[in-house]
């Protein structure tokens, strides 16, 4: 078939060796040559420059490379549109997900998911929101789980999550019933970093609530974020769901500010390829119907 000698083809090109291509391809070097030799002939042209060390691409190579990776993309849609045809879900798709999705959400949908179709191959990147954003706007990833709402991206929101305050236990304002919003003054705050939905949602906050903040502290985790917060560093902003048992345990406070709740809400982002597998769509049904 036409598709093995172009996929052959394409990996020389881009490892510009025939050696690590043939490696890629669990192929033997002499095989790989053989099928670009019979591709030269076929076009009746030079496609590589030969040379020990490397092998460079010939201007013939370059145009040919620019169509067989459309021809290989091609194929790949119709081998999809096929099986979607049979009904056979399969295919990979790239998700991308913020720190508290990725960490405290995905796992346990991506379990069904992948326990509904055990064909579907599903590659998971955790990242701060901005990091995934730029990650679905570039292509690299199909689908971006991400903090907040961002109308710019078209981002559509699939669950309301509470933020919380949360203090280390010992802390003054953790023994107060209710803390009205100016004993927040002058406190020192955990933050995440910038870039991230919960550090987006902590600005916003101290800004609305009008405070001053005497001393800050980075950290670009969840997890980082409790453990100093634990530790005695100061309080912070972050989501409850990614601090459940620290709560149940005592080990941190939650702080209720006057009689205010803070919620945000999670949103899904998809990227602008031509073609959608049925594994894709179903991801999202699924992720749309979270139980809440
Ligand atoms: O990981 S976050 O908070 O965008």
């Amino acid at each position: 078939m036409i598709i093995d000698p172009l996929k052959i083809f394409v990996t020389v090109v881009e490892q510009r060796h025939f050696s690590r291509a043939a490696k890629l391809l669990n192929l033997s070097q002499p095989n790989v040559s053989l099928h670009i030799r019979n591709l030269e002939t076929e076009l009746d042209t030079t496609l590589f420059i030969r040379s020990p060390k490397q092998v460079k691409v010939t201007e013939a190579g370059e145009m040919l490379y620019i169509r067989a990776k459309k021809i290989l993309s091609l194929y790949e849609e119709a081998k999809q549109e096929i099986a979607d045809q049979k009904h056979i879900v399969q295919g990979t798709i790239k998700i991308g997900a913020s720190f508290t999705i990725g960490e405290y959400i995905l796992p346990r949908t991506l379990a069904q998911y992948a326990n509904e179709h055990p064909l579907v191959h599903v590659e998971v990147t955790i990242g701060n929101t901005e990091e995934v954003i730029e990650k679905v706007r570039s292509n690299q990833l199909d689908i971006g789980l991400i903090e907040g709402e961002r109308h710019d991206y078209d981002a559509v929101p699939f669950m309301e999550d509470e933020m919380i305050i949360i203090a280390p236990a010992d802390h003054p304002i953790a023994q107060l019933r209710i803390v009205k919003p100016d004993m927040l003054e002058g406190q020192t705050w955990i933050w995440r970093e910038k870039g991230s939905g919960t550090r987006a949602y902590s600005d916003q906050l101290i800004q609305k609530l009008d405070i001053n903040v005497k001393r800050s502290f980075i950290f670009s985790s969840s997890q980082g974020i409790k453990e100093a917060v634990s530790a005695g560093l100061g309080i912070a902003m972050i989501s409850k769901l990614t601090v459940k048992k620290e709560l149940q345990t005592g080990e941190i406070k939650q702080i209720q500010v006057s009689n205010r709740t803070f919620t945000r809400n999670f949103s899904i982002i998809q990227g602008k390829q031509d073609f959608v597998n049925r594994a894709h769509d179903l991801f999202i049904e699924k992720i749309m119907t979270i139980e809440k």
